[in-house]
């Protein structure tokens, strides 16, 4: 190890100059010492509120202040924990030409599974391109194995698949002889590329290619004139058995492309590539895609068990071909991480737009925070784009846990070619539905079972067994994926993650429990920080209302500003939102993606986080639940259009809208009414002020929100009923805070 220091940073490389990181030892005092001060402040807060609750006159002062304190304690509970995070970042580089040393031989092969749930909900073309970019990974080739799970269980992904291996074998050579970098077909057509002869001949393929996979999903079947020859015709036969359904058929694979046998128009050799849809009924649970990966697992242990595995969602295609050799960077080096069960890379997306009005980057949960676990045990799994260790999903470092057959160890060796006849036969009992009765899968080997949010979980039980894990930020990313591109669909998404995180948040898994005994303190602080997640809908919510509708019976609940009690206000928002702010812009953020950032979080905050806690509650009262519904990734042009332009899309009446526009009236409300009262010289400025503040933050915030509820008239506008309903609730609480407040 050699470590080179300056001023402001201190490089370490790593034996063997594969990697190197970075710690700013001035960056982490900094944070430590805010960190201390901050949380003074805090203290000094709540004896303030004490003061105020044993002071209160009536019940219903006294309960209001209650509210209010309960707000405080989240707010400072979900603080501590974001301050794990800010204890010591490390940034690392890798250098992958250094593995030209090692003869391709050595390099380790490497299985990539592609989920995919829903043809129309996931075009089929998507995922194509998504696996042409990884199957043209620049990696001894022999080594590759492409495996996509189809849980839509859909005869329009197996047709486009194979029609993605036809193509691939233009398509790779074509990428290697070129030398291209952007190694997905539609991303590559899509950008500027060289016009000539060549390029215009792979492009009609790609375009020939395109119009057969669209015109097979409008159709909605594969039909006569689709189907070249007797084997395909088969293939296509499974899905036409009586009563074939997604949620009930028989297993099907279908090797589509085979290495060693199959070559590309130059002779060289291809990657395998294996389409699989498990068995599915109505009878076993399938555990959505923690299911589906472990299907890929067990089926890829028998076909090729390479000790490598990245998963992949199926929007989520390559942009850089030297990826896993970065990642194998980390893996090669036995030194630094022996217990080394993966190596993430960020999520990061593309066609965002320029301001990102839903804060789609997600910068603190897909680059700075997972910067500030590295410096700790490593980041968390978040779903795609992360290579794991086979053996990590195999009992902890020290002792392995035996999987039922011993064709599914990790150190099994496959001698058979993926088609021989037992290799299927095995195949197809490892991906039945009744596999995995009364087994270890999902509790204590593969990815873990309990939580819609399988990423999560599975990172941090692994992370509990001792695993630790990487941070792999190259400069140009790695992988792009798609955002949802209306409100609804990111608040949905959201919910449904925050119904995951509590269910890992209460489960006797908790990370303030037995993760604070596995990781310790401040590593488990980090997962609880996501586990808990939703409840920030308690304090965001109750500071949507309660401020506002005191402020309009103009009764005040916070310090004067004459009060000197007041700068603690002042310095407990400025110092909690500046360095929010700071981190932000520290990690390439722009001021108007910040700006958006913190809007979504209050927006989420009302909705995703506030619902997804019901529904947490009515699913653990027996009541029915949604499940995982897949985020879209058709776009609309419309939509499209809009969204490029910035604007809101609203367009659905949905429950969440109902409270995101009660919200924005009644802060609209009352920050008008205050401003008219105080004119008047009914009320003092003095008294009012911390309120009329939250209001008008609030109504800037909410300015697209009465935009799409009365000047716009495009579809994606808010739904006259939800404005009529919202309007309606608004006056309730009126009504009610008056009279509760009458004799305050
Ligand atoms: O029953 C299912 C449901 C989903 N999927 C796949 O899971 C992936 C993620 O689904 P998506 O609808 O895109 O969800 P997101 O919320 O965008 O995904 C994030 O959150 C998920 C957990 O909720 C993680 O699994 C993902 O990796 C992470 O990117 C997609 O490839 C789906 O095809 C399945 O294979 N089977
Ligand atoms: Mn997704």
């Amino acid at each position: 190890m050699e470590t080179t220091a300056t001023d402001a940073a201190t490089t370490t490389t790593v034996n063997g100059g594969l990697h190197s990181f970075k710690v700013k030892p001035l960056q982490l005092i900094l944070n430590r010492a805010f960190a201390l001060i901050y949380l003074f402040a805090i203290l000094a807060l709540f004896y303030n509120h004490s003061l105020k609750l044993l002071n209160s006159t009536s019940f219903i002062s006294f309960f209001i202040l209650f509210l209010i304190l309960i707000s405080d304690i989240i707010l400072a509970f979900m603080w501590l924990t974001i301050q794990s995070f800010r204890m010591c970042p490390l940034t690392r580089t890798e250098y992958p030409e250094k593995l030209k040393k090692f003869s391709a031989g050595k390099f380790p092969a490497l299985d990539i599974f592609i989920c995919t749930a829903d043809p129309y909900k996931e075009p089929p073309l998507n995922v194509v391109n998504t696996a042409l970019s990884v199957m043209a990974y620049d990696y001894p080739v022999e080594k590759v194995s492409v495996y996509v799970s189809d849980d839509g269980g859909s005869e329009l992904t197996l047709f486009a698949f194979m029609e993605a291996a036809k193509f691939a074998v233009f398509w790779l050579p074509f990428c290697r002889e070129n030398k291209i970098i952007e190694r997905c077909p539609d991303a590559y057509f899509s950008a500027n590329y060289s016009e000539n002869s060549e390029t215009q001949k792979i492009k009609l393929m790609y375009e020939n290619m395109k119009t057969r996979i669209e015109n097979v999903v409008e159709r909605g079947k594969v039909e006569e004139d689709y189907i070249n020859n007797e084997e395909e015709r088969q293939a296509f036969s499974k899905y036409w058995i009586a009563g074939f359904t997604r949620h009930n058929h028989p297993s099907i694979i279908q090797v589509l492309l085979e290495s060693g046998k199959d070559r590309d128009i130059t002779g060289h050799g291809m990657p395998n590539l294996i389409y699989l849809s498990r068995e599915k009924s109505k009878n076993s649970p399938h555990y959505f895609k923690a299911g589906a990966l472990n299907a890929l697992l067990r089926v890829s242990g028998i076909m090729t068990n390479a000790p490598i595995i990245l998963t992949l969602d199926c929007d989520m295609y390559s942009n850089d071909p030297s990826t896993p050799k970065r990642a194998l960077c980390y893996f090669l080096d036995q030194t630094l991480r022996p217990n080394l069960a993966y190596v993430q890379f960020p999520q990061r997306f593309h066609g965002l737009n320029d301001t990102d009005i839903y804060g789609s980057e997600l910068k603190g949960l897909f680059h700075t925070n997972p910067v500030g676990m590295d410096g700790l045990r490593g980041p968390n799994y978040v779903g795609t784009g992360c290579f794991f260790r086979r053996r990590a999903f195999f009992g902890n470092p020290s002792l392995f846990e035996k999987p039922e057959i011993p064709e599914l160890f990790p150190d099994h060796d496959v001698k058979k070619p993926i088609q021989a006849q037992e290799i299927l036969q095995l195949a197809h009992q490892v991906s039945s539905c009744n596999y995995e009765n009364e087994s270890n899968w999902g509790s204590k080997m593969g990815f873990r079972y309990g939580s819609l949010v399988e990423d999560y979980y599975t990172g941090y039980r692994l992370q509990c067994e001792g695993w630790k894990s990487v941070f792999c930020n190259p400069e140009r990313p790695a992988f792009l994926g798609d955002v949802p591109i209306s409100l609804h669909d990111v608040v949905s998404q959201n919910k449904r993650w925050s119904v995951g995180l509590l269910e890992v948040g209460f489960s006797k898994y908790s990370p303030l429990t037995f993760g604070v005994r596995s990781m310790g303190f401040v590593m488990a602080h980090c997962y609880a920080h996501y586990a808990f997640w939703p409840i920030w809908s308690i304090p965001i919510s109750l500071y949507a209302f309660i401020p506002q509708l005191t402020l309009l019976n103009g009764v005040p609940i916070f310090p004067k500003v004459s009060d000197p009690w007041f700068f603690l206000y002042v310095f407990l928002f400025l110092g909690a939102y500046g360095q929010d702010c700071l981190v932000f812009m520290s990690a390439q953020g722009t001021w108007k993606r910040w700006w958006n950032d913190q809007r979504i979080w209050m927006i989420r905050g009302l909705t995703s986080f506030l619902f997804g806690t019901i529904e947490y509650v009515t699913k653990h009262l027996g009541m029915a639940t949604q499940g995982f519904s897949l985020t879209s990734k058709v776009v609309d042009d419309d939509q499209g259009k809009r969204y490029h332009q910035g604007i809101f899309e609203f367009g659905v009446v949905s429950p969440m809208f109902v409270m995101l526009a009660t919200a924005a009236i009644i802060n609209l409300v009352a920050f008008l009414k205050a401003l008219a009262d105080i004119f008047k010289g009914d009320q003092s400025l003095d008294g009012l002020f911390i309120q009329m503040f939250i209001a008008g933050f609030v109504v800037i915030n909410c300015l697209p929100i009465y935009e799409a509820m009365v000047l716009r008239a495009d579809k994606g506008r808010m739904p006259t009923k939800v404005t009529i309903i919202s309007t309606f609730l608004v006056g309730i609480l009126y009504i009610a805070f008056a009279f509760l407040l009458r004799s305050v």
